[in-house]
């Protein structure tokens, strides 16, 4: 990318902040300490024991986790996180020059994986700020469902609805189930217009939803002239390659459907499998230089998200200084009393420095 944006009178696109977490590090060394002058006690009084197995199996455990807690703190010694300033950059990059991007959604699954929040994801991505036609998204369907291949198809017909409705009016949360599942979309303080479009696109959604349902309850026609011919009599565990183009436009990104080819011979090595067809197939249709990987139970919470990957990419001297960058994430509906701590919603940001 021959694009100059290390001018050394500008601002940095990203920066990394370090985190001052010494009262963290000072009770996460204190409950050590602790730990440790445990252990010693345990040693001392070892041999005055009566129940000396059960003595001897009690020290095994807390070593065990005196150990671990010294893994827990080596990884969170050093906190950092990093801030990207997309509105730097679009004052100094123009957004013809923002290279290509290949987005890969995988799913392998319509009953754990619902297909209605699949599509959310794929609605989502699709609606990004960035110029449509330099997106492809591919959509890897490991389980080979008519039902899920249907669902794309009615999807990118709804997407030439919803994509132009969120870039006119800046809809913050493009994924529809968060959007019109939101307490907070007051419409009363809003234009005649948006209340107009925004029930209309309510309704449509509607119908996707309902057209999807009732798809996931019937069985499909095994009709040979059908766009579903494929998938006739389909064994999910041992077929050829199904990949359908299903929309190629310049005002849309385009969609891609693909459900590898699955031998019993061949193990298939989950999503990492799905992901080198992902790679091997975009290479040679679409072969952008940046590809991006998105779970389908994800939904992109931020439109300018690929601006935000973009000031990683040109916020560095070196191209070779950024090879992977991983968004912050954070879990919706978690459970209210979620024993693992779900509740909190996590964050987190890493990028790896290549060197
Ligand atoms: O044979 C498979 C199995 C899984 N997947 C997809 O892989 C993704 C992740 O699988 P999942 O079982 O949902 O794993 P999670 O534990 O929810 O996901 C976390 O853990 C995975 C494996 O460690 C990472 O790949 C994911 O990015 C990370 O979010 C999903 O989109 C699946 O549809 C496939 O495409 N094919
Ligand atoms: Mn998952």
């Amino acid at each position: 990318m021959a694009v100059n944006t290390q001018d050394s009178t500008c601002l940095p696109l990203q920066e990394t902040i370090i985190h001052n977490n010494k009262t963290a590090r000072a009770i996460e060394f204190l409950i050590l300490a602790l730990l440790v002058s445990m252990l010693v006690y345990r040693v001392g009084s070892l041999n005055n024991e009566d129940h000396y197995l059960l003595w001897l199996l009690i020290f095994m455990c807390e070593l065990w986790f005196t150990f671990i807690w010294i893994l827990i703190i080596c990884i969170k010694w050093d906190q950092i996180s990093t801030k990207t300033y997309p509105d730097r950059l679009l004052k100094r990059v123009n957004e013809t020059e923002f290279p290509a991007v290949d987005i890969f959604v995988t799913t392998a699954d319509p009953i754990l994986e619902p297909c209605i929040i699949t599509m959310n994801t794929v609605l989502s991505l699709m609606a990004v700020d960035y110029e449509p036609h330099k997106l492809a998204l591919y959509l890897s369907d490991d389980a080979c469902s008519p039902v899920t291949f249907y669902a794309l198809v009615e999807t990118t017909k709804f997407a030439k609805l919803w994509v132009p409705f969120c870039k006119e009016y800046n809809i913050q949360v493009r994924a529809p189930f968060r959007y019109f599942g939101s307490k907070s979309n007051l419409l009363e303080d809003k234009s005649l217009q948006f209340q107009q479009d925004w029930k209309r696109m309510k309704n449509e959604y509607g119908n996707l939803y309902n057209k999807i349902k009732i798809a996931d309850q019937r069985s499909f026609k095994c009709d040979l002239n059908s766009d579903f011919a494929d998938f006739c009599d389909v064994n999910g565990a041992n077929h050829p390659a199904i990949i359908k183009v299903i929309s190629e436009r310049t005002d849309l990104p385009s969609v891609i459907y693909i459900s590898r080819e699955k031998n019993p011979k061949h193990h298939h090595h989950y999503k990492a499998g799905a992901m080198n067809v992902l790679t091997r197939v975009s290479g040679v249709m679409t072969n952008a230089p940046l590809m991006l990987n998105v779970d389908c139970d994800m939904y992109a919470n931020n439109p300018q998200v690929f601006l935000h990957a973009m000031c990683m990419v040109f916020g560095y001297k070196n191209d070779q200084d950024c090879g992977f960058v991983q968004f912050p994430q954070a879990f919706y509906d978690g459970l209210k009393d979620d024993p693992f701590g779900n509740q909190f919603a996590n964050y987190y940001v890493r990028a790896l420095n290549f060197l």
